[in-house]
């Protein structure tokens, strides 16, 4: 992969560049460029085999200027600091941007949940509580799920809190499953929220959405309801999902010129976003490498995999036809792609405005469990429909306004936001 690889690095890289444009005060730079706080601890967790395996943990807490540190907790084998460093400095823009009174937020494990039993998880989500709990709460820090955890983990979280807290604490968490704390629509939310952000560039572009076609990298919970939203909601056609295969540890794309069934796809992918080879082969799917979805003749792509994945290399694939980029994933764009997309003119939906949903639902799992009083999952995404288009309407004015890219705008909204709490606060 070429240029930026560092998730960390491009996080401070776009920050950097619109610091500049905003001529941002050197000490208040200094105070947003890093983590505020940041815990490593290892977890040690008694395997089925009887022996004991000791796991990395992290957890960062960007700025919490605006209200406890939110973000989601991810599982992944090559988890590092600096990507958490990243997705927690994300954070902090996208519930800003958002307007959501939280900070950022987001912790991490380097480990392969696939290669665990559901006990051995369990001991291990509990002993990421066990180390981190005194620096966790409603109103201190609110962690969720990412890449590689489940509600089921978040649930078991949630308990282990609220023993040790000594209190029933269902706001210390969200994600939970619906019935043990969560919210309907959180499943959705985030998937959803890349569509409604796509609805309003398109009315924007004057598009005509039943017109138009879209390639989608990855196939889990937020490729699975963006590819639903796109197809049902504005009744496009997803021609490609693609998925990393963990047996064969490479990536395929799954095409279907005609339009890929989402709900069908869904059906035959596990819990970890991998769909069945044979089964897609059957149903009339051509399995494609991995890198196939970045170069079909479709008007909007929607990376929702993992970070650096539109760079440098595969930036130059992008059809002359995609007029439209929708970051369902955090930091799939290196700063050397944006470059090529900017001097393109391909209208770019930044990864913290564009993914909000899910950490917008979850503020408002947040609210329902501080109440004790849940609403429908038509309220929910009516309201959550209604947070991010007024979020896109905002970034769009920004970017009119002030003729930038709606990357830099997206971060002129938020480091305004933030920087106001912390004045307010008398932090700066
Ligand atoms: N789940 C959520 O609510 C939110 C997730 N995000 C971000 O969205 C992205 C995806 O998250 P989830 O869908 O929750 O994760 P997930 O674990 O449910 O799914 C990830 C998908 O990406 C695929 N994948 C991984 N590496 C790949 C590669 N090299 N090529 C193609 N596919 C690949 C996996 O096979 C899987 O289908 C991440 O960047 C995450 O941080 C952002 C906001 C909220
Ligand atoms: O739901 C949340 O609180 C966090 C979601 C998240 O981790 C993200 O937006 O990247």
């Amino acid at each position: 992969m070429a240029g930026t690889t560092n998730a960390f690095e491009m996080a401070q890289r776009q920050f950097d560049h619109v610091a500049d444009l905003l001529k941002l005060d050197p000490q208040v730079r200094e105070i947003l460029r890093w983590p505020l706080r940041e815990f490593h601890f290892r977890i040690p967790v008694r395997m089925d085999d009887g022996t004991i395996k000791v796991f990395q943990g992290f957890r960062v807490q960007h700025n919490d200027a605006r209200g406890p540190n939110k973000g989601g907790i991810r599982f992944h084998p090559s988890e590092t600091i600096d990507t958490v460093r990243a997705l927690a400095t994300w954070m902090t823009w996208k519930c800003a941007v958002v307007d959501i009174p939280l900070g950022g937020g987001k912790g991490g494990v380097v480990v392969d949940p696939a290669t665990m039993s559901t006990g051995e998880k369990e001991r291990l989500v509990r002993g990421w509580v066990q180390q981190m709990w005194k620096n966790i709460g409603p109103r201190k820090d609110v962690p969720a799920p990412d890449v590689g955890t489940t509600p089921q983990m978040m649930g078991w979280m949630m308990d282990e809190f609220s023993k040790l807290q000594g209190d029933y604490t269902p706001g210390v968490i969200t994600g939970k499953p619906v019935g043990g704390g969560g919210s309907l629509g959180r499943t959705e939310a985030t998937g959803f929220g890349v569509i409604y952000t796509v609805r309003e560039a398109m009315k924007h572009l004057g598009m005509d959405s039943s017109k138009c076609t879209a390639a989608l990298q990855g196939f889990g919970n937020v490729s699975q309801y963006a590819a639903i939203g796109f197809v049902e909601m504005l009744k496009g056609k997803v021609v490609c999902v693609s998925c990393w295969d963990r047996e064969d540890k490479v990536s395929y794309t799954f095409t279907k010129m005609d339009g890929v069934d989402p709900r069908f796809l869904m059906s035959i992918t596990d819990q970890y976003g991998t769909i069945d080879k044979a089964k897609a082969k059957a149903a009339g799917y051509v399995i494609e490498d991995g890198e196939a979805w970045i170069s079909k003749e479709v008007d909007v792509l929607i990376p929702a995999a993992l970070e650096g994945q539109v760079n440098a290399d595969t930036v130059k694939k992008i059809s002359s036809k995609v007029r439209i980029i929708a970051e369902g994933a955090n930091g799939p764009t290196t700063p050397e792609a944006d470059e090529v997309i900017k001097e393109r003119g391909i209208f770019m939906v930044p990864d913290f405005l564009c993914n909000a949903g899910g950490v917008t639902v979850s503020y408002f799992e947040g609210v329902q469990n501080d109440m004790n009083f849940y609403w429908s999952k038509e309220e929910v995404l009516s309201k959550l429909d209604e947070k991010m288009t007024v979020a896109f309407q905002g970034v769009l004015d920004m970017a009119l306004k002030e003729k930038v890219y709606m990357r830099d705008a997206a971060y002129m909204v938020s480091i305004a936001r933030v920087v106001k709490a912390m004045q307010l606060r008398g932090w700066i």
